[in-house]
């Protein structure tokens, strides 16, 4: 490994320690290491760096020479790291020093041992799927940044009446939600707001989406788990004149008879799962799944 790229939010220095652990492992094997411009601003605004760093700042000063992504933060970190990585292909991996960190899966306590198992190519790649936005007429948030990891949510705004959301499949009508909004996820996106909304698990290497409704007013609209070769077209009725699209924790406002049209994306993102992680024990360890005191605390 000779060239990374590192990503943090800048809102705050929540991780001084981790970060400086981070740079400590990549100096010591002799790895290049370029931090995202206002990230290295902070830290160096903190005096939390010795010395000068290779900066980018947009997904154009990146390239598929870069041969991991590390981020510092929680799962939202993930989501915007994604912006920066798009279809070059750089895998990904989270240091979580956020609450939760279900996709940021590397515990701050053990940054050195897990980063050199990286180095040393103990890891597998899993490859993610994502979601891809068009709108009629055009969004102009969504000329760029089309695409969602988790999800892409339609959902009501500045009012406290459902909306309608009338759903086609593959040109095929399915059925209007009324809901406070729909949800469309990807496999990562099943354990997130899907999951809130009692939509099903689905493992990072199904081939599926889910649909699921957000606080739906009849007792018949489930989750629906569909091919992610479909593409899905939405329209929504609402009594305001606008509604929200959000891609992952990315929210936009567009007009009422604004068409939604959703595919999995053209490209997809690697996340690096160490050898002694897996999905199920994530989904074991941060979702509690099966906790039960009459099962074995075999975890
Ligand atoms: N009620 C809800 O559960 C709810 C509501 C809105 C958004 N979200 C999720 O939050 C994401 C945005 O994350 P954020 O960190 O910017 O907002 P945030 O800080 O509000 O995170 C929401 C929570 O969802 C967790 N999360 C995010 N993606 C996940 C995933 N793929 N699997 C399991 N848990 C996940 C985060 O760790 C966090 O605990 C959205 O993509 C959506 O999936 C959840
Ligand atoms: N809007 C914000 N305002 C202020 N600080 C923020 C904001 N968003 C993130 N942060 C800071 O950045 C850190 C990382 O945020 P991120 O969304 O990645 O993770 P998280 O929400 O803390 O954890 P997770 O998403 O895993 O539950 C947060 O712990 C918080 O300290």
């Amino acid at each position: 490994m000779k060239k990374v790229a590192v990503y943090g939010q800048s809102y705050s220095i929540s991780a001084e320690k981790e970060i400086q652990i981070l740079l400590e492992v990549l100096e010591e094997n002799n790895i290049v290491c370029f931090i995202e411009k206002k990230f290295y601003d902070l830290l160096i605004e903190g005096g939390i760096l010795d010395k000068k760093y290779p900066t980018f700042s947009h997904f154009s000063d990146l390239n598929s020479s870069f041969e991991t992504m590390f981020t510092l933060g929680g799962d939202g970190t993930i989501l915007r790291a994604v912006t920066y990585i798009r279809d070059l292909g750089i895998p990904l991996l989270g240091i979580n020093t956020g609450r939760l960190g279900f996709l940021a899966t590397i515990n701050k306590k053990n940054i050195k041992e897990s980063v050199e198992l990286i180095i040393r190519g103990e890891y597998s790649l899993q490859e993610r799927t994502l979601l891809s936005v068009r709108t009629v007429p055009k969004t102009e948030e969504f000329t760029e940044l089309n695409f969602a990891l988790n999800e892409v949510t339609i959902a009501r705004k500045n009012t406290t009446s459902m909306i309608g959301v009338t759903t086609n499949l593959n040109n095929e009508y399915l059925t209007n939600y009324w809901a406070d909004g729909l949800i469309i996820a990807t496999p990562t996106g099943s354990t997130g707001y899907s999951l809130s909304c009692n939509g099903p698990v689905i493992s990072p290497d199904s081939k599926n989406l889910v649909i699921t409704p957000i606080a739906p007013h009849n007792l018949n609209a489930r989750p629906m788990v569909i091919s992610d070769g479909t593409s899905i077209q939405l329209e929504v009725d609402s009594r305001e004149k606008e509604f929200l699209i959000s891609l992952d924790s990315r929210i936009t406002t567009v007009p009422k008879n604004t068409n939604v049209f959703i595919e999995k994306a053209a490209f997809t993102i690697q996340s690096i799962i160490p050898k002694n992680q897996s999905f199920l024990q994530t989904l074991r360890s941060k979702l509690l799944w099966g906790e039960d005191t009459r099962n074995e605390t075999n975890l």
